[in-house]
């Protein structure tokens, strides 16, 4: 028999959907008064811990999902995955980023070649550098960099340096990028794996014009460097190849903070061997999603679980609250890593989905979330929230005639919060509190909003690898589960077409007074409203951000 086209053909799907209706007619609240449920709905691997007891599952709906993970053939995808298989089959390539941090003896094929002793790093120090990239090149080094600030080992390393990173196109991005630099003591690192895009390459050109006008043409090639896998074009930018570092298309872009794209900004700050412990924790994960079994493996449990809020109970959004200010830029790089991955409308083979796929994801460091949109997770929509913790802070803090140390403050709403809205507030407990009548209803919260704990016991380099490795394959586990490709990323392709018609006509009109044509009303009107304002230098002189 031919298997279904889309998993939600399946049986197991069916079974679930057919299991919502228990689910939905039972508050977590009851569901939380079960000690064996709650010890049971746990999960551990070197110390870091997953409590996922505040989920609105049971038991029987993870013995359910695990016939799912059965049915999508979750195993068999992820030994793919691992062996090297073309699974990004739109793109007719592998997905090894595990690759990037395996140990230097093992075989992973892609083409039949063992890609692993092709992977090196180095690291040189330099006083300022400043990371030219956009997307997958520039948002997971971001968020490594800001959570290996705040480790005094690596800080102790990175002393008397600065890296910094440029992203937007907007010129006012640049002008801060290079704020106080000297370029004589800076590295541009222009980081693309295509070498294509728009934003990076005007950056890249910029950044260059900002050298060449202090230093020389010459200087070029002491002070750009590339990262790529397009080397002809790296060339062609005027980067001698020697300077630039290669990887390859079996790395997507925003799984590739693990090669040069992260790798070689990150070692210029902090030294090779604190980058090293990071791929090093990301790696553990790699072999505890390989070969733990499914009910007990983190990443997988969590795609599970995740698949269950979207598909089954309609949570269509994810909040991301790491109580550790070193991972506030955490969400920022799983909006890219989670929404560009499964933010898809067909399957793998082509066929239009008939259920949603991927979530919205969003979120801020405790506490600073609490003080902004909390209000609406706790009273209004229902959105299942990721809580991370760390056991032992990288920054013991504590005033004497105070009652708990800074962390433990931080970490009082760390476990308050999950309870806050698992279990919620009732009128009659409001009532027995004498809570004037008026305000019973504003104060009343449901509850049974679903949340889970993963608490790390410390952030050095190496948890921050072991985070970052679980999340990337939560994601593909979601992924492989709804049946789509993770690893492409034709959506993106729509708006970047249209910008360059628009370019054009900008161009156009500026340059030789031409009309701007080819719109509809509305863009038109807003187009011609822009062009009313003329550049107050001419367009043929160069004008570099003043800093
Ligand atoms: O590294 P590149 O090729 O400059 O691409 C940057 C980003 O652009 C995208 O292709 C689309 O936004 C991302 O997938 C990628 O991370």
């Amino acid at each position: 028999m031919a298997s279904p086209a889309l998993i939600c053909d399946t049986e197991q799907w069916k079974a679930l959907q057919a299991h919502v209706n228990a689910i939905q007619k039972t508050h977590l609240r009851d569901l939380m008064a079960d000690a064996d449920r709650c010890k049971a709905m746990t999960a551990e691997f070197e110390g870091i811990f997953l409590d996922y007891s505040r989920q609105r599952a049971t038991g029987e709906t993870m013995e359910k999902l695990l016939k799912l993970a059965e049915a999508a053939k979750l195993k068999e995808k992820i030994e793919k995955m691992f062996k090297g298989d073309k699974i990004n089959s739109t793109e007719n390539r592998s997905v090894l980023h595990v690759a990037l941090r395996a140990p230097r003896d093992a075989v992973i094929n892609s083409d039949g070649v063992n890609v692993v002793p092709e992977v090196g790093a180095t690291g040189k120090a330099l006083t300022n550098v400043v990371s030219v990239g956009i997307g997958g090149s520039f948002l997971g080094p971001l968020f490594v960099h800001t959570a290996l600030q705040t480790d005094p080992e690596a800080a102790e390393c990175a002393k008397g340096r600065q890296l910094r990173f440029l992203a937007n196109v907007d010129p006012v991005d640049v002008a801060r990028s290079i704020k106080d630099l000297d370029p004589e003591t800076t590295l541009v690192v222009v980081v693309s794996k295509t070498f294509t895009t728009a934003e990076t390459m005007l950056n890249a050109r910029t950044l260059k014009e900002w050298i060449v006008s202090s230093l020389g043409p010459q200087a070029v090639s002491k002070h750009m460097i590339a990262v790529s896998t397009n080397l002809k074009l790296v060339k062609e930018f005027g980067i001698d190849p020697n300077n630039a570092f290669a990887f390859w298309d079996w790395v997507g872009g925003r799984y590739s903070v693990c090669s040069a794209v992260g790798v070689l900004p990150l070692s210029l700050q902090y030294g090779f061997p604190i980058v090293q412990k990071f791929l090093e924790g990301a790696s553990s994960i790699d072999k505890h999603f390989y070969s733990s079994s499914f009910g007990k493996n983190i990443p997988v449990l969590l795609g599970l679980l995740s698949v269950w809020n979207v598909s089954f109970l309609g949570y269509p959004a994810r909040a991301i609250l790491p109580y550790a200010q070193a991972l506030e830029k955490f969400a920022p790089h799983i909006q890219q890593l989670s929404m560009e991955s499964n933010g898809k409308g067909v399957s793998i083979d082509g066929v239009q989905l008939s259920f949603e796929t991927g979530e919205i994801d969003f979120g801020e460091p405790g506490t600073n979330g609490q003080h902004s949109f909390y209000q609406l997770i706790h009273q209004g929509r229902v959105i299942p929230c990721d809580f991370i913790g760390v056991v032992k802070s990288q920054q013991p803090v504590y005033l004497k005639g105070e009652t708990v140390s800074n962390h433990d403050e931080l970490m009082s709403n760390f476990f308050a919060q999950p309870d806050a809205l698992a279990y919620g507030k009732t009128p009659e407990q409001l009532h027995s509190e004498k809570v004037p009548e008026n305000l019973i209803p504003h104060k009343t919260f449901q509850g049974n909003r679903p949340s889970l704990s993963l608490l790390l016991p410390t952030l050095s380099a190496y948890e921050i690898g072991q985070l970052l490795s679980i999340y990337e394959h939560r994601i593909a586990v979601q992924g492989f589960i709804w049946g789509i490709n993770s690893f492409d990323q034709w959506g993106v392709e729509l708006g970047k077409s249209l910008a360059s018609q628009v370019r054009k006509q900008l161009h156009g009109s500026r340059m030789e007074g031409k009309p701007v044509e080819g719109f509809n009303p509305s863009t038109s009107s807003l187009l011609a409203r822009y062009l009313t304002v003329k550049p107050s230098t001419p367009y043929d002189t160069t004008v570099l951000p003043k800093v």
